[in-house]
């Protein structure tokens, strides 16, 4: 089923470390795996937990921010609890420097936290990321 905003949430990834995500038994929220969207509502009484920005960029890349999206098909009431987990505003996030050597130089730019939920909040309306401003071609 295509995305067509009546009944859901566009496609995003979320801000900070990792979003645990608790569904009332309607099924809406997918994630885009191997170039497809994939339902991740079908373990019942279960969290969904996604990395989400901040992971990405704390773990230089490796743990990449996932990009999901809501769509409801169902009649019956959806009720998500969403927990986004991230750090304080004034924190400045950028890769961890335990994981940078000359091997592996940094792939992010350091960015306040709050400076950086405020860029992001102004590109996603133009249909882009922040991940465009501060990713590194290294
Ligand atoms: O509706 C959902 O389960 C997802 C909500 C979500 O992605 C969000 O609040 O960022
Ligand atoms: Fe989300």
């Amino acid at each position: 089923m295509e995305f067509d905003g009546s009944r859901g949430l566009m496609p995003h990834t979320d801000h900070g470390l990792l979003t645990l995500l608790y569904e009332n038994g309607v099924p809406g929220l997918e994630v885009l795996r191997d170039g497809k969207w994939v339902g991740m509502s079908d373990v019942p009484n279960a969290f969904a937990v996604l990395n989400s920005d901040h992971m990405e960029i704390f773990s230089n890349g490796k743990y990449k921010s996932k990009l999901h999206r809501t769509v409801v098909k169902d009649e019956r009431t959806r009720i998500t609890l969403v927990n986004p987990n991230g750090p304080s505003l004034d924190t400045i996030i950028g890769p961890s420097p335990r994981l940078l050597n000359d091997e592996n130089p940094p792939h992010y730019l350091p960015m306040k936290y709050s400076e950086y939920l405020e860029l992001q909040t102004k590109l996603i309306m133009a249909g882009k990321h922040a991940f465009d401003k501060i990713q590194l071609q290294n």
